[in-house]
């Protein structure tokens, strides 16, 4: 049994808090909503981002960061990327530099390029950091489904330490030591899953979002591949598995943002989608890469209105034909 600190009270960091106190650890949350708090402490549910779901009751949350953080063993740090250099910042006094802190965020720093593990470890450079990917919606792990993700640390014993504290009867964690490899196919699936949902929400049918997502995962492939990713982890929960789940249903916040745009609606005051902060970033970073990535760039000049998902298509089609790889 471990003492775990979850920063963050949104959904992904209240399912994992709540999945991780059902496996019989002490879990303790912290949230800046005081609503969010109160409703965890009293009814057990967190209305605002997790609607309708019951929470294991003994997860337990305090707007509070130092009294969450006060003897803890683990820290899974659930805050967006582009929010994460603010947020641990302010934290930054609070975190044991002994604890173990896992990112479970999925994105680029769009003004650093930086991933998750780069900006806590430009912090807090003495931290041991892990990160958490996988194909997991957190209304899925909230409910007690099961499923597999991926825990990484560049100590492999220490990942395998994550992977056995969080591991349960419905949620089963692999290790690696590629950090790097998990991270950035948590980063860029999103941006694919946009594509995929844009394509369906145009019309486009479903032959051109399988063609999508696989010329995306080539994409995926090689930017990982240049930042020294491991084949297998590419082709692992974090990599290929997580690109399936989120390019495949509305029920990814990405994919049914890709699915407003294709459908021409209203873009205001929809829930947080990573890909969309990350997509201008990862262009940038293939771009300087000399890598090719025509799907992620196109995805990136739509969400800045520089060109139109049809004209994204055609200039796509029209490229010139080369084998497959
Ligand atoms: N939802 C999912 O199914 C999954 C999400 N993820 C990833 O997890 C990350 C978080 O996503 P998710 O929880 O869904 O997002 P939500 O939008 O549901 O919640 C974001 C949370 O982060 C908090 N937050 C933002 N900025 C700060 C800050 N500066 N200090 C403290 N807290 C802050 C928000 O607090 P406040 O409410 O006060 O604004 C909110 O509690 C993303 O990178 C996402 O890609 C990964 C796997 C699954
Ligand atoms: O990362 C996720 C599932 O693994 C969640 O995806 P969305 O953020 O697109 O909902």
């Amino acid at each position: 049994m471990s003492t775990i600190a979850v920063l963050g009270g949104g959904a992904w960091g209240t399912a994992l808090g709540s999945m991780a106190a059902r496996h019989g650890n002490e879990v303790k949350l912290y949230a800046r909503d005081v609503s969010v708090v109160e409703s965890i402490n009293s009814v057990h549910r967190n209305e605002r981002y997790l609607p309708g779901i019951d929470l294991y009751p003994k997860l337990a949350a305090s707007t509070d960061a130092a009294e969450v953080l006060r003897g803890c063993d683990l820290i899974l740090c659930v805050i967006p990327a582009q929010a994460l250099t603010h947020a641990i910042e302010g934290l930054k006094a609070l975190i044991p530099v002994d604890t173990p802190l896992v990112i479970c965020a999925k994105g680029i720093e769009r003004a650093s390029g930086s991933l998750p593990s780069g900006i806590v470890a430009r912090i807090l450079p003495n931290q041991k950091l892990g990160a958490l990917s996988g194909p997991s919606f957190a209304t899925d792990v909230a409910n007690g489904l099961p499923t597999a993700v991926t825990v990484a640390a560049r100590d492999q014993l220490l990942a395998d330490t994550i992977a056995a504290a969080l591991s349960g009867r419905t949620f089963r964690c692999y290790s690696t030591d590629d950090l790097i490899g998990v991270e950035i196919g948590g980063a860029l699936k999103n941006v694919l899953a946009i594509a995929a949902g844009a394509a369906i929400g145009r019309g486009y049918g479903a032959s051109a979002q399988a063609a999508l997502v696989t010329r995306g995962f080539v994409e995926l492939r090689r930017i990982a591949q240049s930042m020294g990713a491991r084949p297998e982890t590419i082709m692992g929960l974090s990599g290929l598995g997580d690109l399936m789940l989120t390019c495949a249903t509305p029920q990814s916040r990405n994919y049914s943002y890709g699915l407003a745009i294709g459908r021409g609606e209203d873009l205001s005051n929809r829930p947080l989608a990573e890909g969309v902060a990350t997509a201008a970033i990862a262009a940038e970073l293939a771009a300087g890469k000399d890598i090719e990535a025509p799907i992620i760039a196109a995805v990136a000049q739509i969400l800045d209105r520089q060109i139109t998902i049809d004209e994204a298509m055609e200039a796509l089609l029209a490229r010139p034909l080369k084998t497959e790889n």
